[in-house]
């Protein structure tokens, strides 16, 4: 996979070099450029923003610089990520659909925003998919990029020594996780749930389920009713 980066902040992005994504680059499952929006200015002062048409607070970012950069880094299999508060949720949906991708390129926007012209332009050309992490607002893109960028590097074939552990991870099962323990047995008064070691694999699996759907259920019982709720068994039922 190809990931771009455009941003006034390159910086920010150095995290992606680092551990199990500075892996996949090694290894070359992934390889990710970060651009400066500032490259694509030309004037002296190497402008990104300027005040917005109809009066209010704050800065937006310029169309000019971002077409140039949309022109130089789009390829015809490129997908254009935006994130930013008005977008639709980010979800481990959202994080599979992006990892089939083969290229990507991240706009973080920063400011007010950017000009709506570059989404539009860019809707023309490529698939744009505006994402949010949550309702809340950040400064700007580039730590949700970095989010993202997380969650979908390690859907990658190859990237998780154990792809099993895909499987049962929250989310993926459309359920929270079931509590998780290691060594030692006992620890500050606290012991480890006898069933878990009990070595009946079929028992512990029930009790996980049954763990994750009463997290689930007082936790996120959203994630329990619509659409994407997970099918339940009669057992599950009973829990
Ligand atoms: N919440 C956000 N605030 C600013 C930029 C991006 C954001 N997001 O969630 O992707």
């Amino acid at each position: 996979m190809r990931v771009d980066v455009v941003t006034i902040f390159p910086d920010y992005l150095a995290p992606l070099s680092l551990s199990l994504i500075g892996k996949a680059q090694a290894t070359g499952l992934l390889s990710v450029g970060v651009h400066d929006l500032r490259s694509w200015t030309s004037d002296v002062h190497r402008t990104v923003d300027d005040t917005p048409y109809g009066g209010g607070p704050g800065m937006v970012m310029r169309p000019e610089p971002w077409g140039a950069a949309l022109d130089s880094l789009a390829t015809p299999s490129s997908r254009l990520v935006v994130p930013t508060p008005v977008g639709a949720p980010f979800t481990q949906a959202t994080a599979h659909s992006l990892a089939a991708e083969s290229q990507l390129i991240f706009a973080c926007g920063r400011y007010e925003g950017i000009d709506q012209r570059v989404i539009d332009h860019a809707s023309s050309r490529m698939p744009v998919t505006e994402v949010s992490l949550g309702d809340y607002v950040l400064f700007g893109g580039e730590v949700a990029v970095l989010v993202i960028m997380e969650a979908v590097v390690r859907l990658l074939p190859g990237v998780l020594g154990n792809a099993d552990s895909l499987a049962e991870e929250s989310h993926a099962a459309g359920l929270l996780e079931a509590p998780v323990y290691t060594k030692p047995p006992a620890w500050r008064e606290l012991a480890v749930p006898d069933i878990l070691r009990s070595g009946d694999h079929g028992r512990i699996a029930r009790w996980r389920r049954d763990e994750s759907l009463r997290r689930t259920a007082s936790r996120r019982p959203d994630m329990l009713v619509g659409p994407n709720a997970p099918e339940l068994s009669k057992a599950d039922r009973a829990v």
